[in-house]
């Protein structure tokens, strides 16, 4: 049996790899978990699977959990913060790590299971949006292997099983369009409510709203291009609005492959287990019965500057997709907090980008600096500048 250790337990994504995990008895041991500041839900996923090390982002939130195992069993070795990740991410014994926290946040616990020789489940795209050349050198370098989670790249992964070696002529990344893919006209007005509300997935709220700007979409391209070793300019973004194609590959002869199925995010985390082998999952499968219709449009990038934003900053590349991404986060959890408009999202974070410097072949504390820059650059920005303001009610 192997051992794998998730970071970002309490999320989406990791609650749905416990289920998976769960479900598939005799396969893999939860030997770590890492979660933020969710003590409880990590309490009761400390009963369920009995790990040998968890963390949490505070000392606070571990005193709490501590107290809360007390006399309960053997408990688990506690950590928190930072290192506290680190020892999650490092768990003598633990074959693969899952890195599914939201942020920059999960870069460098990701780096620091590379380095201790664990394969990497990634969810989170972020480590390859700031960090891909470092991350995909590191793998290769300590012959570890970087699993695809996100929908798009594990269907790209699974087009490409079996494909004669080398990339292939052309990545096409399907993306929904999000809430707003035709309205509101004028999105200046919509509400943090309304951003939330993605039509087919339901995930953590950054990538939500990432979702409602087509930001995602320019992560993923940059995700897509380390993962594959595909150029930038050959892949390419099309909107599906239903969501059941999750991506396609085209080859050298023009043959495209797809993979489809229902929007569930529990078919790529199990794929990301299983490969290069399946087992049976708890997915519902397409009633192919039932009348369907798939549609696919260009994406519109003047409705969506976040597009252009992110295939600049990716062209730029060095530094730049590091700053763009922390300028990003910054003014999402800004539009969260209410404390900027929807639109003022790609105006802040252009700000940022128009101001910063790239670097290349940076270094992990270079991006780390740079990424530091950014928010501090955005914070002030959002503090002193004019920007759109979010809608009130
Ligand atoms: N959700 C999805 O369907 C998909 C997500 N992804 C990617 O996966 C990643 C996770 O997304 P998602 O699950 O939606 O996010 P969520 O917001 O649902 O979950 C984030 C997780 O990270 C933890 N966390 C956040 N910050 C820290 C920190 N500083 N230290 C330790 N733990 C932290 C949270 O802990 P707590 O809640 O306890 O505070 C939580 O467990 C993202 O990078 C996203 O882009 C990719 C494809 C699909
Ligand atoms: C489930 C998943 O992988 C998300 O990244 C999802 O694809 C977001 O949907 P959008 O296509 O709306 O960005
Ligand atoms: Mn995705």
């Amino acid at each position: 049996m192997k051992e794998i250790v998730i970071l970002g337990s309490t999320g989406s994504v990791g609650r749905q790899s416990l289920e998976v995990i769960r479900r598939l008895p005799g396969r893999y041991r939860v030997a770590g978990l890492a979660a933020g500041r969710n003590w409880r839900l990590l309490a009761e996923q400390i009963k369920q699977f009995h790990p040998r090390v968890v963390s949490l982002a505070g000392p606070e939130e571990a005193r709490e959990l501590a107290q809360h195992l007390d006399g309960g069993g053997r408990p688990p070795e506690i950590h928190w913060g930072e290192e506290g990740l680190r020892a999650v991410a490092t768990c003598p014994g633990a074959a693969v790590v899952l890195s599914a926290v939201t942020g920059t946040a999960g870069l460098e616990p990701t780096v620091a299971a590379l380095m201790a020789g664990k394969n990497i489940a990634l969810a989170n795209k972020e480590t390859l949006v700031a960090a891909g050349e470092l991350v995909m050198g590191l793998a290769k370098a300590k012959g570890v292997r970087i699993l695809p989670v996100d929908s798009e790249h594990s269907a790209v992964w699974q087009c490409l099983s079996g494909a004669p070696p080398g990339a292939p002529d052309r990545i096409i990344l399907t993306a929904s369009g999000g809430p707003f893919l035709h309205e509101p006209a004028d999105l200046s007005a919509v509400t943090v409510e309304m951003a939330l509300a993605h039509p087919n997935w339901h995930m953590g709220r950054k990538i939500t709203i990432d979702s409602a700007t087509m930001m995602n979409k320019g992560l993923e391209v940059m995700e897509a291009h380390w993962l594959f070793g595909v150029a930038l300019d050959r892949i390419q973004v099309l909107v599906h609005p239903e969501s059941i194609v999750h991506s396609m590959v085209e080859f050298v002869d023009g043959a495209v492959l797809a993979q489809l199925g229902v929007p569930d995010m529990r078919l790529p985390i199990q794929y990301a287990l299983s490969h290069p082998g399946r087992w049976p999952g708890p997915v519902p499968r397409l009633d192919w019965r039932r009348a369907m219709r798939l549609t696919f449009l260009p994406p519109d990038t003047r409705r969506f500057p976040c597009l252009k934003l992110a295939s600049a900053a990716a062209r730029t590349g060095g530094t730049m997709p590091a700053v763009l991404n922390a300028a990003n986060e910054v003014a999402v959890q800004a539009f969260l907090d209410r404390r900027l408009g929807f639109t003022g999202i790609p105006v802040l974070v252009e700000r940022v980008l128009d101001a910063h410097r790239a670097v290349s072949g940076a270094s992990l504390e270079e991006i780390l600096a740079a990424d530091a820059w950014a928010r501090e650059y955005a914070q002030r920005a959002l503090d002193r500048e004019q920007l759109p303001c979010c809608r009130r009610d």
